[in-house]
């Protein structure tokens, strides 16, 4: 378990890290979510013993990291996938890795195989790789050494939506197998794929925490069926709230697993489900950071494709005005 208690990282008078506290538990993929300058990076630094907390504390399973013998064997860590040596291949950095951990080479291979990265591809300079296949590189360095914990900083930058699918698949499966997970990131839709709870960051403060569903303040299954008015029955039988969808189907406030148990219990066949709509999280991750944002926010309901203002108008209510990248001035010209 990962236990962040009122930490604080100040840079001379510069507070990065302001009372933090949050945890982890095995079995749970947290998103550490915030913008730019969040003070992400900053806890997952103190987290990993790379720079020492100001106040407060910051342990894995009841230690901090340089207390744990052997680390990298309890606590599998990527922090910056640019960092690998670019002169290297990827078996070459993983063998040294594993050797410094006293494991046999067998290991690497396993490792590139649970990565995607292809023979001929792990036998090519780390400097030819993409940022993608250098997160897949560094997930493999992370998992090298059968830990319990993984702490990953921005583990989906330059991943492809297929590349993001299949890191939601070995970070779920480590957690499933009891493993805990802690992964910053930037980007809400990507942490939404991956995390089933999130911490939110802004300003060097946690703003709210919980799972999805709470801090999108609307627990939600979205549901088809063949038979909806049955379904619909089941589930109020079932002390389930639900309402007709938006766009169709039911929405449900509930989890996928309860709902799918209640139609299993009822022998109802299924056409769709899933959570509902996420636009509310969206709503309140964009409030809560709003001060610690870099640009302008949206006033209101984000708008449906389609409804966009036409270029030379006003976005949203209350927004100033984006005049289009076209008329961006930069030095020696226009762009
Ligand atoms: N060594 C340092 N000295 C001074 N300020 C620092 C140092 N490291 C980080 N900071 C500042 O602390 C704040 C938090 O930085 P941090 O890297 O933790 O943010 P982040 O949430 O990881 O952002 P990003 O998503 O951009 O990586 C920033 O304002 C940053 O400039």
């Amino acid at each position: 378990m990962i236990v962040v208690e009122r930490l604080t990282k100040r840079y001379g008078p510069f507070v990065a890290v302001d009372d933090v506290s949050f945890t982890c538990q095995p079995g749970q993929v947290v998103g550490f979510l915030g913008p730019n300058g969040a003070g992400k990076s900053t806890t997952l630094r103190v987290l990993t013993g790379l720079t020492p907390a100001t106040a407060g504390s910051a342990t894995i399973g009841g230690y901090q990291y340089r207390d744990i013998p052997n680390p990298a064997m309890q606590v599998g860590t990527l922090l910056d996938a640019s960092a690998f040596h670019s002169g290297r291949s990827a078996r070459e950095t993983l063998r040294l890795s594993a050797q410094m951990m006293g494991l046999p080479t067998s290991r690497v291979d396993e490792m590139l195989a649970v990565v995607g990265l292809s023979p001929s591809e792990a036998g090519r300079r780390v400097a030819n790789y993409s940022l993608g296949m250098r997160q897949r590189l560094g997930v493999a360095n992370a998992l090298l050494g059968d830990p319990s914990v993984l702490i990953l900083d921005e583990p989906v930058n330059g991943l492809d939506p297929a590349g993001i699918h299949w890191m939601r698949g070995v970070l779920r499966g480590f957690a499933d197998a009891g493993g805990t997970v802690l992964l910053s990131s930037h980007l809400l839709h990507e942490i939404e794929l991956i995390a089933d709870h999130i911490v939110v960051i802004g300003g060097g403060r946690v703003m709210a925490q919980g799972t999805k569903e709470s801090l999108a303040g609307m627990p939600g299954t979205q549901v088809r069926a063949v038979d909806e008015t049955a379904l619909a029955a089941a589930l109020g039988a079932a002390g389930l709230p639900c309402r007709p969808g938006t766009s169709g189907g039911i929405v449900v406030d509930a989890s996928t697993l309860q709902v799918g148990e209640v139609a299993a219990a009822a022998g109802l066949v299924l056409t769709e489900l899933g959570s509902a709509s996420t636009g509310g999280l969206e709503q309140t991750y964009l409030q809560l950071t709003a001060a610690a944002q870099r640009g302008p926010l949206p006033a209101g309901p984000m708008m449906p494709p389609g409804q966009m203002q036409p270029p030379g108008q006003p976005g949203y209510p209350g927004q100033p005005h984006y005049p289009g990248p076209q008329s961006q001035q930069f030095p020696g010209g226009t762009a």
